[in-house]
C-alpha cells in the first residue's frame, strides 16, 4: 500500500476566467481527513476531480498511487457522497440500493449480501422497506454513505455531508464516518468546523483555491497559541471592535458582551489570553489569508 492515499501535486483548475484550484499540493494519509474552507473555496472540485468527475487543467493526482488519467481504475477505489446526493424517492431503500448495484454490474447474490450488510453497517436495516422519499435528512445522509460504499471501495468521498442535518443527527452521522475511516480512507469536506473538530487529526484548509493549512488538528492549534483573547465590553462598543478584531464568539449580557477574538499579531494589548479552539484557530487562518491579501492589494 503507498504511504499516501490520495496525492495532489500543483493541481490548477478555472472555470473560465475563474480560479477554482490555484496550483494545489496536498497530500492525504489514510484514515480520517478533514478538508476545510468556506463556500466557494475549492472544496467540490477538489472532490470531483478526485473522483474523476472533473478534468483538471494541470498538475497530478493520485489515488493509491493510480493516477486519475486512468478514471475506471480509480472509480473503483472511489465512493463518492455528492453535496446534492438525491435517490429514487419512489424505491425503497433496499430497492434503491438493489438497483444501483444492477447498474454497476454486480450479481443478484453479491447485490444481496451487500445491500444487507451495508444497511446493518449504516443502521438502516429496519427502514429497508421505506420509500427512500419518507427518510428523514439523517437517513438520507446515511443511505447516501451506503450507496457509496456499496463496490467496497479504498476511499470514501463525502462532500458537506451534515449541512442541513439536526445536532443528533450530525453526532450520528459523524460517528458513522469514523467507523468506516477505521478500515478505509475518508476525505470529509465541510465548512462546519465542529466536523472536524470532532473527527479528523489530519486536516486542511483552502481558501480560493490554494492551501493555507495542512496538517494536523494540534498544529493548527498550536499555530493559533499566544493569539486569541477575550474582553468584557460595553454593548456600544461592540461594533466599533469587530472593525478592528476579528471576533470568533460573543456572548451577550444586559449591558455588556463578552468577546472572544482572534489577535493575528500576538499580544493586543488589551483583553486576557485564552486557550485557542479549533474555530479560532481556522478564523485565524483564513483571516491571516485576508490580511495577506489586502497586503497584495495594496
Ligand atoms: N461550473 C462552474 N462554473 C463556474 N464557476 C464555478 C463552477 N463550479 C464552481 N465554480 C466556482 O469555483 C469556485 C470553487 O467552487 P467549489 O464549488 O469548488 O467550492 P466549494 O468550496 O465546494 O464551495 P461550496 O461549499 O459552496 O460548494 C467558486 O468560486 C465557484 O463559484
Amino acid at each position: 500500500m503507498s504511504e499516501q492515499a490520495i496525492t495532489i501535486r500543483d493541481l490548477s483548475k478555472r472555470y473560465g476566467e475563474k480560479r477554482a484550484l490555484d496550483h494545489l499540493t496536498l497530500s492525504i494519509p489514510h484514515g480520517m481527513f478533514g478538508l476545510l474552507g468556506r463556500n466557494g473555496a475549492g472544496k467540490t472540485t477538489l472532490m470531483k476531480t478526485i473522483s474523476t468527475l472533473l478534468q483538471k487543467q494541470s498538475g497530478s493526482v493520485t489515488v493509491c498511487g493510480v493516477p486519475v488519467e486512468r478514471a475506471r481504475e480509480v472509480r473503483r477505489m472511489i465512493g463518492y457522497l455528492p453535496q446534492d446526493f438525491a435517490m429514487y424517492g419512489s424505491m425503497t431503500v433496499a430497492e434503491a440500493l438493489d438497483y444501483l448495484g444492477l447498474l454497476s454490474g454486480m450479481s443478484r447474490s453479491k447485490r444481496r449480501e451487500r445491500v444487507s450488510l451495508l444497511l446493518e453497517r449504516v443502521n438502516l436495516t429496519g427502514q429497508a422497506r421505506k420509500r427512500v422519499r419518507a427518510l428523514s435528512g439523517g437517513m438520507r445522509q446515511r443511505l447516501g454513505i451506503a450507496q457509496a460504499l456499496l463496490h467496497d471501495p479504498k476511499v470514501l468521498i463525502v462532500d458537506e455531508p451534515t449541512a442541513g442535518l439536526d445536532p443528533e443527527e450530525r453526532v450520528r452521522f459523524r460517528n458513522l464516518l469514523c467507523e468506516v475511516a477505521q478500515e478505509k480512507t475518508v476525505l470529509l469536506s465541510t465548512h462546519i468546523v465542529g466536523d472536524i473538530e470532532a473527527t479528523c487529526e489530519n486536516i486542511a484548509i483552502l481558501d480560493r483555491g490554494r492551501l493555507l493549512f495542512g496538517g494536523t488538528v494540534a498544529e493548527l492549534l498550536a499555530e493559533a497559541e499566544g493569539k486569541v483573547y477575550s474582553i468584557e465590553l460595553p454593548q456600544r462598543e461592540l461594533a466599533g471592535f469587530r472593525k478592528r478584531y476579528e471576533v470568533t464568539t460573543t456572548v451577550a449580557g444586559p449591558r455588556t458582551a463578552t468577546v472572544r477574538f482572534v489577535a493575528p499579531e500576538g499580544d493586543p494589548g488589551i483583553g486576557r489570553l485564552e486557550s485557542p479552539r479549533v474555530e479560532d484557530a481556522y478564523l485565524l487562518c483564513l483571516s491571516g489569508a485576508q490580511s495577506g491579501e489586502r497586503g497584495e492589494r495594496a
